[in-house]
């Protein structure tokens, strides 16, 4: 009896025992071995950059290099007459470094995760041509790090899951459901500037734009994409952006196995709002359900993808999950990029008084006194020049992301293997003198004039909106905001910098300034 005892509590340990080593060996494999053998992998095709440590890989040098732009002189100081356009290696100090001793494509290190950083228009075709939007796949890292705010939605689908959500909302994105979404831009863009004229009646002429138009673009998302109103769309609005700000902390060591174990307390926060987040949609899908059987009018995206899900049948139709994931993918895309694009040009055409006066003379022309028709914004072209210069300048998404799924043969003498991270760096490309000329830093709308591609000298070189396949599926959308919003805007008042505004734009996914955009208005 005794021996059979202590038999099974040998055999236990010795289990035990297995399943340790087990779980070491598989460790060992997965933030080592692995590592190891993809960095030879990229060597042997040619592929270098900086010296990785190991777990960090590269971010040691990368936080450091953080620190000192802070502490940099001209930048970001109040009262500075001095806004320089020029930000990429203000911003990206550490590629803007790496570039120089590795070229426009080089690898660097995540953690244990190999990052190929490209800001080279011609490998981007070489690639676009080799791999088709289907076969692209997403960084791994990130499809974990950012589950809580984007799930399985469009942003970080891949394959066959990908193609399925693409095409069914493609159609809510088409014309005439744009159209219906313009009315609501009007109106909650009016609500705002309504608002501005009591501020400045009641003494204070200095508001904080970046705030306003985030709130308003918030506004927009809520009724454009969920049908609610921006008081319901509240809770959902504060809660996405809490969940924004703290993920941003905890992924300061993305790529770093256990890295989200260095804030434990911010990793659960944002569990517990990623979880809060998706009961919130679910309610507001339950809703939307019940009342779509009784109207055919569903306008905003919700109400269309709810409506083409039940007719499409089975293979069209995407899970209620999925929905919760789209309408998180739709809030986060869709809003602050959107808000940023417009108050990045409202910086500049208060630093550029000559062509606010130009904008202001077009809508004049185009639009008059009339109710602003969708049918009209074609019609403001020098528009659409600041527009298109805005975003080369400061483009809402700073870069592009993508992951190799299988090894890609891009030339003789090139290839990338299969697992292979890519990290598109969309500011270094529109910052290039050797693309855009010795003006490069320059905001000159008139590029623009005469060439989609604004005179750069690579068609891949411009990508506000990223490239091949999966392209934004929410441009459309926002030229009409920016436009609508702007018309609004400029035919209601005139503005100038506040002398407290501190230009200090900063990435947190998207790039913004840091210090809020505050303008002085003057009414028309
Ligand atoms: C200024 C505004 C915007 C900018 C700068 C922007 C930028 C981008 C970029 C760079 C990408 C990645 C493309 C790639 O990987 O090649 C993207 C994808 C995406 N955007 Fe936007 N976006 C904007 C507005 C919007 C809006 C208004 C929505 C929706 C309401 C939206 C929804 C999406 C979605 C769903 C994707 C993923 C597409 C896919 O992978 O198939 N975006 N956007």
């Amino acid at each position: 009896m005794e021996l059979i005892g202590s038999f099974q509590f040998f055999f236990f340990i010795f289990m035990a025992s297995m399943a340790l080593l087990y779980m070491c060996c598989s460790l060992i494999y997965s933030f080592w071995v692995s590592p190891v053998l993809a960095y030879r992998k990229l060597k042997k095709y040619g592929l270098n950059g900086p010296s990785p440590s190991f777990p960090l890989g590269n971010l040691t040098e990368m936080k450091k290099k953080i620190n000192v732009k802070s502490s940099s002189s001209s930048f970001g100081q109040p009262n500075s007459n001095i806004i320089t356009h020029d930000i990429h290696s203000t911003l990206f100090p550490y590629f803007a470094r790496w570039q120089s001793s590795h070229g426009k494509m080089f690898v660097y290190w995540l953690g244990t995760e190999p990052f190929l950083y490209i800001a080279d228009p011609e490998l981007l075709k070489k690639l676009s041509t080799e791999v088709t939007a289907k076969n692209w796949g997403k960084p791994a890292v990130f499809r974990r790090d950012r589950a809580a705010m984007f799930g399985n939605g469009l942003v970080m689908s891949e394959g066959d899951d990908w193609v399925r959500h693409r095409h069914v909302i493609t159609p809510a994105f088409n014309p005439t459901n744009l159209k219906a979404m313009a009315s609501l831009m009007v109106e909650t863009t009016t609500e705002m500037l309504d608002n501005w004229r009591v501020l400045i009646d009641s003494g204070s002429q200095e508001i904080d734009i970046e705030r306003e138009i985030t709130a308003t673009a918030g506004e927009i998302i809520a009724k454009t994409s969920f049908g609610i109103s921006y008081q319901s769309g509240r809770l959902v609005y504060e809660k996405l952006r809490a969940l924004q700000m703290t993920l941003f902390k905890t992924s300061r060591f993305v790529g770093v196995p256990f890295g989200k174990m260095m804030h434990p307390k911010k990793t659960l926060e944002a569990r517990r709002l990623g979880q809060e987040i998706n009961q919130l949609f679910l309610s507001i899908i339950s809703a939307r359900k019940k009342s779509i059987r009784e109207s055919t009018q569903q306008h905003d995206l919700l109400g269309i993808l709810l409506k083409q899900s039940e007719q499409g049948g089975f293979t069209k139709a995407l899970t209620t999950q999925d929905l919760v994931d789209e309408c998180k993918t739709f809030f986060f895309g869709g809003h602050e990029t959107t808000a940023l694009a417009i108050t990045w040009t409202m910086l500049l055409l208060a630093t550029h008084q000559d062509w606010q006066d130009q904008l202001r003379e077009e809508i004049r022309e185009v639009v008059g006194d009339k109710e602003i028709d969708v049918n009209m914004l074609a019609g403001l072209k020098k528009m659409g020049w600041v527009m298109n210069e805005v975003f080369r300048l400061y483009p809402s998404a700073p870069n592009a992301q993508r992951q190799a799924k299988g090894d890609i043969q891009v030339s003789d003498d090139l290839a990338i293997p299969s697992g292979t991270n890519m990290w598109i760096d969309i500011v270094a490309m529109h910052h290039d003198p050797a693309l855009w000329g010795d003006d490069v830093n320059e905001f000159k709308p008139e590029r623009f004039k005469d060439d989609i591609h604004g005179g750069c000298k690579h068609k891949m070189g411009y990508l506000p909106f990223g490239f091949g396949g999966r392209m934004c599926i929410g441009r459309n959308l926002t030229f009409l905001e920016y436009k609508i919003v702007l018309t609004l805007i400029l035919s209601k008042f005139s503005f100038t910098i506040s002398p407290t505004y501190c230009h200090s734009p900063s990435v947190v996914l998207s790039l913004r300034p840091s210090n809020g955009l505050p303008l002085v208005l003057h009414p028309l």
